[in-house]
């Protein structure tokens, strides 16, 4: 986490972010035959999901599970602790037509990716997108610096912050 740029999200622009993606999916909906399901990456993706599943009137909703491990070892390297069920495979015939995969954000892309191989005709929405993972997402709302880290509301509390002129001195 040593990103030098900092952008921390609180609840509302999150809010507001999230309606955002969902008016976009909705404007892409008839294109892509109604969307049925939703698969929420865990556990960032869960917060984006519920917000889009209330605004799209979306009640199918799944997890995948995956765990990354940007701190303390390879990035990239991920271990999928929970697949997608069987039923949702097959009901979006095998290969995810009409299933929105959401995650809160793709960075390198590597969750995306690994999600993509599951269900290959999904439609891969996230709110926020770093530069090498933007390919990896069909649609998301805002694009960020490689190096800029963002900072989810559910991450942070309220807390003092020295002024301007007191971080110069230390
Ligand atoms: O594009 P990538 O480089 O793969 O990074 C993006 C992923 O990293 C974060 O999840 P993380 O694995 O940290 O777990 P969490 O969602 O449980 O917080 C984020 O929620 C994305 O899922
Ligand atoms: O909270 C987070 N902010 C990020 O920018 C990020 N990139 C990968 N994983 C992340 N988690
Ligand atoms: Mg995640």
């Amino acid at each position: 986490m040593s990103s030098p740029k900092k952008f921390p999200v609180s609840w509302d622009q999150f809010h507001r972010d999230c309606k955002a993606l969902a008016w976009r999916l909705t404007g892409l909906a008839d294109a892509n035959g109604g969307w049925n399901a939703i698969v929420a990456i865990t556990r960032g993706g869960l917060v984006p999901a519920a917000i889009i599943a209330r605004e799209l009137g979306i009640r199918n909703i799944e997890t995948v599970c995956i765990a990354s491990y940007h701190e303390y070892k390879d990035q990239g390297e991920l271990e999928v602790l929970k697949g997608i069920s069987p039923d949702l495979i097959s009901g979006s015939g095998g290969q995810g037509e009409g299933v929105l995969i959401i995650d809160d954000l793709t960075d390198t892309g590597a969750t995306a990716r690994k999600v993509r191989e599951m269900l290959p005709k999904a439609h891969i929405a996230t709110v926020y997108a770093k530069p090498k993972g933007c390919e990896m997402a069909d649609t998301f709302v805002t694009e960020v610096s490689q190096d800029t880290w963002i900072y989810f509301p559910w991450d942070m509390e309220m807390s003092y912050v020295e002024p301007i002129s007191g971080l110069k001195d230390g």
